[in-house]
């Protein structure tokens, strides 16, 4: 698999990756289907849903199997044309400009030494493909400073517009209000461009999606982030996942989504399954911070993903819906994790 590995070295970084799920068996740049706008694509669908047949419809390469094709899909085609209008050399320019970086992990570890439980990560998400819209009245900046007045570690802000009604704005905005917790931009990576694009809007971390990425662009990607001063979250769902990440020596922070982003089934047992044995051995030696995510709502859930190893929770819902979301994070931990609860 030709990886971005192979596009090294960073400067010069001008060609595009393939990513895995690309790759599989929907690359819209490779054969009949360069470029499928998403309208031609749900017809397609539509055609096939209407199928009498119960098998499988062969898939000839032309229309997603499932949401994160779907998402990938379109997100290739945006990132192609926003870096029509702002290619590598003048985006790193730009970076000049870029609010100075803050440490991620590091707001976790301390959170999580100060309250005694897992450090919160908080997330600005208006709507999501399976859930729909979470808050009508959306702030983000209120929401995020509400997050940050009820003890939440660090923030994390969905960029994606199409899918989760997410921006880079937003980020920005919350930057700009001087909320101090570090930021995670939850977009979906495909190539190195996007890294560079998010530090430029403020981004103190990002995620990497293991079943989106080949090992090696994960590798590269990292080096990037490490290379810009941010902390890059690799996000697992099972085992398989789990042990092609371990086996990148460069990762220093693991999340285990419990939401399969290809069925959208929630199970937080996920957390505890992939920390079990071997795994969660190798994780503690090397010190590597898991975050636990998605699906945690009440306190005994943080407390059954803390008893399986993590140091960190991602949580979005539970709180974003909230019409007090600072009282939410109290609500989520059973008590009051605040800097004046201290
Ligand atoms: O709203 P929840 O169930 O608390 O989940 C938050 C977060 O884990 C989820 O939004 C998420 C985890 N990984 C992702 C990747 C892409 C988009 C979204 C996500």
């Amino acid at each position: 698999m030709e990886g971005l590995a192979s596009f090294r070295p960073v400067p010069s970084f001008t060609s595009r990756p393939r990513s895995s799920i690309l790759g599989k068996a929907l690359n819209p740049r490779r054969g009949n289907s360069l470029s499928l706008p998403s309208s031609s694509s749900s017809n397609v669908r539509a055609q096939q849903m209407e199928s009498k047949d119960d098998e499988p419809e062969p898939n000839e390469g032309n229309t997603p199997r499932n949401i994160l094709e779907e998402i990938i899909w379109h997100k290739d085609t945006q990132v192609a044309q926003l870096k029509e209008r702002q290619p590598l050399y003048s985006l790193k320019k730009a970076l000049d400009n870029a609010p100075p970086v803050r440490d991620f992990i590091g707001a976790l570890r301390a959170a999580n030494s100060r309250t005694g439980l897992p450090g919160l990560i908080a997330e600005v998400k208006k709507a999501s493909p399976s859930r729909g819209v979470l808050r009508e009245n959306f702030d983000p900046v209120e929401i995020a400073q509400a997050y940050e007045k009820g003890g939440a570690a660090c923030l994390s802000v969905l960029a994606d517009e199409k899918f989760f009604q997410g921006s880079y704005d937003n980020m920005m905005a919350i930057r700009d209000a001087g909320v101090k917790c570090p930021l995670l931009c939850k977009e979906f990576i495909i190539e190195a461009w996007q890294i560079y694009y998010a530090r430029s809007k403020g981004a103190d971390a990002i995620l990497l999606i293991a079943a989106v990425l080949p090992d090696l662009d994960i590798k590269y990607m990292t080096k990037i982030c490490k290379m810009l001063g941010m902390a890059t979250l690799v996000e697992v769902h099972d085992e398989r996942e789990m042990d092609r990440v371990l086996g990148i020596e460069e990762v220093e922070f693991i999340g285990i989504n419990n939401r399969n982003l290809e069925t959208f089934e929630v199970d937080i047992s996920n957390t505890k399954k992939l920390l079990e044995g071997k795994r969660g051995e190798e994780i503690r030696k090397r010190d590597i911070v898991v975050v636990g995510e998605s699906g945690l709502f009440t306190p005994d859930d943080i407390a059954y993903v803390q008893e399986a190893g993590v140091k960190a929770v991602l949580v979005g819902e539970s709180i974003v819906k909230q019409s007090d979301p600072e009282k939410g994070v109290a609500g989520l931990f059973g008590k009051d994790i605040s800097l004046k609860s201290v």
